[in-house]
């Protein structure tokens, strides 16, 4: 029955919305069927197995009864045996059978849902993958990451038990009422005539306190919202001395959650103690009016036994319906929103690496025709406002402005993350539209501001350049980017764990090891997007150094906030809110006394001195 959770414990599918179960819904979820199709011959076995098992779990109730009546040398069933030794052996046999059967439909629907499971789990990790950068952009990852998993989840479960319970309890309901009715109708009608008003109540009153046990596991959400939040910036919360603030703000909604809870409760026992009463108390009625039925001879003791044992199969039947519906339902929304990344249109990137090698070779030459670019989240900004330049294969050219110019969303826009609203970037002369997506992204690099390393080994996260190089390839591009030193003070040399369970490397050491990565890929452009915290002068004279090897024969966009390090740049562009301001080399734009870059300048080596 009605099995709210009104404690405020949740499973994460107890918070899955549910869907509406509708003809258009259905079709969603058959679409979602074709993934079990590769193994629809266990699945049908399984279905038929499952039918035979319950199938002989309903003549159970009728040979215990028999056995009841043989003890008192009553036979009322001509197919069974005459013997109260050969009926208990029947029963035997009849249990082994299900067991038996019932061992191999388990196995059948386990594999089927496991293996369906996983094919649909890669493919929608890939679709995430391959989605536009936009998509990200509009949704926190941690929750849709823990989403998907939970609707995952219950498709699994909606697999591997819903609809083998489903099909099981339906065939026991029907069976059984079929078989109540051959016992003795009389009990059979008086059963009928209360048990749906009874479950009615408990569904109708069930869904009214489930609402109450949501309300409370959406307050606990929000509160593991605050845990979260705050033991990702813990660093903030300690150094503003804040803990105390985090703790009241924690402390306030757990006190909801309480409050919802044990209001939840009252109801919940008022549920409970009403349908205790209503269901024993129909128990007893039946009990009361076959012990009647038999004292007059209208009805045998065995009988009566049977009868009570397909009613308890009737009730816990309809009982379980509910629930079982309420799981449907959330499986048919969990599939919905699985189904709806699946339908989005992923970028041009094939699951087969093979598929993703250069087809058309870049050799440098980059130019931007009057781009145009606003972010699609928030189209009213124009970020980009007619961008026109070119870099010359091998050339280096310097992007420079305040924060907020746009000088990351120019690295976004070469690496195709995103395509301007108008005007169009070229290739060596050509559109990039012309090009496969992973030709262009193949044949560039990009050293980012903040490195980010995966957890794995040194070896392998400088492998992330050029997957399947071989370790002399790695080594000599560490040594390029003089990475190789620090790499070999480790103990475990290449081996060292790194990422977050790992070594933290310095922010210099994981620059170095990102231009090694940038190295073994050897791109044609490269994007360097210079950190804006500063490493102290060794640590700098390093990371620099190994920038000149990575930036000798390639195209390079450096996008600068030390001035600095880009005197020698053979060109220099000034950003200011989107627009290009100035252009040319350090001698010239320096000249300009009235010019941006110059006061930048200006204002950064009086920073220094100072
Ligand atoms: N993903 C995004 N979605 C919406 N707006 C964005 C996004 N990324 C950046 N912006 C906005 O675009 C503008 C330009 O940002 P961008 O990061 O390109 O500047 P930047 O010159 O690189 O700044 P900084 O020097 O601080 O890194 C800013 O107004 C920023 O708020």
């Amino acid at each position: 029955m009605a099995r709210g959770r009104l404690n405020s414990g949740s499973k994460a599918e107890a918070e899955l919305p549910k869907a509406k179960i509708n003809s258009q819904s259905l079709q969603k979820v058959a679409k979602l069927l074709t993934y079990i199709k590769p193994y629809r011959g266990k699945f049908i076995a399984g279905l038929l197995f499952l039918f035979i098992s319950s199938l002989v779990g309903l003549a159970f109730p009728a040979i215990l009864g028999a056995l009841i009546d043989a003890a008192q040398d009553k036979y009322k069933y001509s197919f069974l045996p005459h013997s109260i030794t050969l009926i208990g052996i029947t029963g035997m046999v009849l249990l082994f059978g299900q067991a038996f059967i019932s061992f191999f439909r388990i196995v059948w629907f386990v594999q089927v849902a496991e293996k369906s499971l996983a094919d649909i789990r890669r493919d929608t990790y890939f679709k995430l993958i391959t989605l536009p950068m936009n998509f990200f952009a509009n949704r926190r990852v941690g929750e849709l990451n823990s989403r998907i998993s939970a609707d995952l989840s219950q498709i699994q479960d909606t697999l591997t038990t819903t609809i083998a319970e489903m099909v099981r309890q339906l065939v026991i309901m029907i069976g059984s009422v079929v078989l109540l009715a051959i016992v003795s109708i009389k009990l059979t009608l008086a059963v009928l005539a209360i048990l749906p008003f009874l479950i009615a109540f408990a569904v109708v009153f069930g869904r009214f306190i489930r609402n109450l046990s949501r309300q409370a596991q959406d307050k606990l959400a929000e509160s593991n919202t605050i845990i979260e939040e705050t033991l990702q910036g813990i660093a903030n919360v300690k150094a503003f001395v804040n803990e105390s603030f985090e703790a009241n703000r924690y402390n306030k909604i757990l006190r909801d959650v309480v409050n919802i809870a044990v209001r939840g409760a009252k109801f919940r026992g008022v549920f409970a103690s009403f349908i205790v009463f209503c269901l024993f108390g129909t128990f007893v009625g039946v009990i009361w009016y076959g012990s009647v039925l038999v004292h007059n001879h209208e009805m045998y003791f065995g009988d009566l036994t049977t009868f009570i044992m397909y009613s308890i199969f009737v009730g816990a039947a309809m009982g379980s319906f509910p629930d079982l519906y309420a799981n449907l339902q959330k499986a048919v929304g969990a599939s919905e929103r699985v189904l709806e990344i699946l339908d989005e249109k992923g970028e041009d990137v094939s699951i087969n690496a093979i598929d993703n090698v250069v087809k058309q070779k870049i050799y440098g030459n980059l130019a931007f025709n009057n781009v145009v670019f606003a972010y699609p989240s928030r189209s009213e900004l124009t970020v980009l406002k007619d961008i026109s330049f070119t870099a010359d294969a091998g050339q280096r050219v310097a992007i420079v402005g305040p924060s907020g110019s746009g000088k990351s969303t120019m690295a976004a826009l070469i690496l195709q993350f995103y395509h301007p609203q108008s005007g169009s970037i070229y290739f060596d002369g050509l559109d990039a539209d012309e090009y496969a997506l992973t030709d262009i992204r193949n044949q560039v690099a990009i050293v980012p501001q903040d490195v980010l390393l995966f957890g794995g080994t040194i070896l392998e996260n400088i492998a992330y350049g050029k997957l399947g190089a071989s370790k002399e390839e790695i080594v000599a591009a560490a040594k390029k980017a003089n990475a190789d030193q620090f790499i070999t003070s480790f103990p475990e040399d290449y081996d060292t764990i790194v990422g977050e369970r790992g070594v933290k490397l310095s922010g210099g050491q994981r620059q170095r090891i990102a231009i090694a990565r940038a190295l073994l890929k050897n791109p044609a452009i490269l994007i360097l997007d210079e950190a804006t915290s500063s490493l102290d002068s060794e640590s700098e004279r390093l990371v620099q150094e190994a920038l000149e090897v990575l930036m000798k024969g390639r195209t390079s966009i450096i996008i600068a906030h030390r001035l600095s390090t880009i005197r020698e740049a053979d060109k220099i562009i000034v950003l200011e809110k989107g627009n290009i301001i100035e252009t040319g080399n350090h001698q010239e734009l320096i000249a300009n006394e009235q010019g941006l870059y110059r006061y930048l300048s200006q204002l950064q080596f009086e920073t220094a001195q100072s």
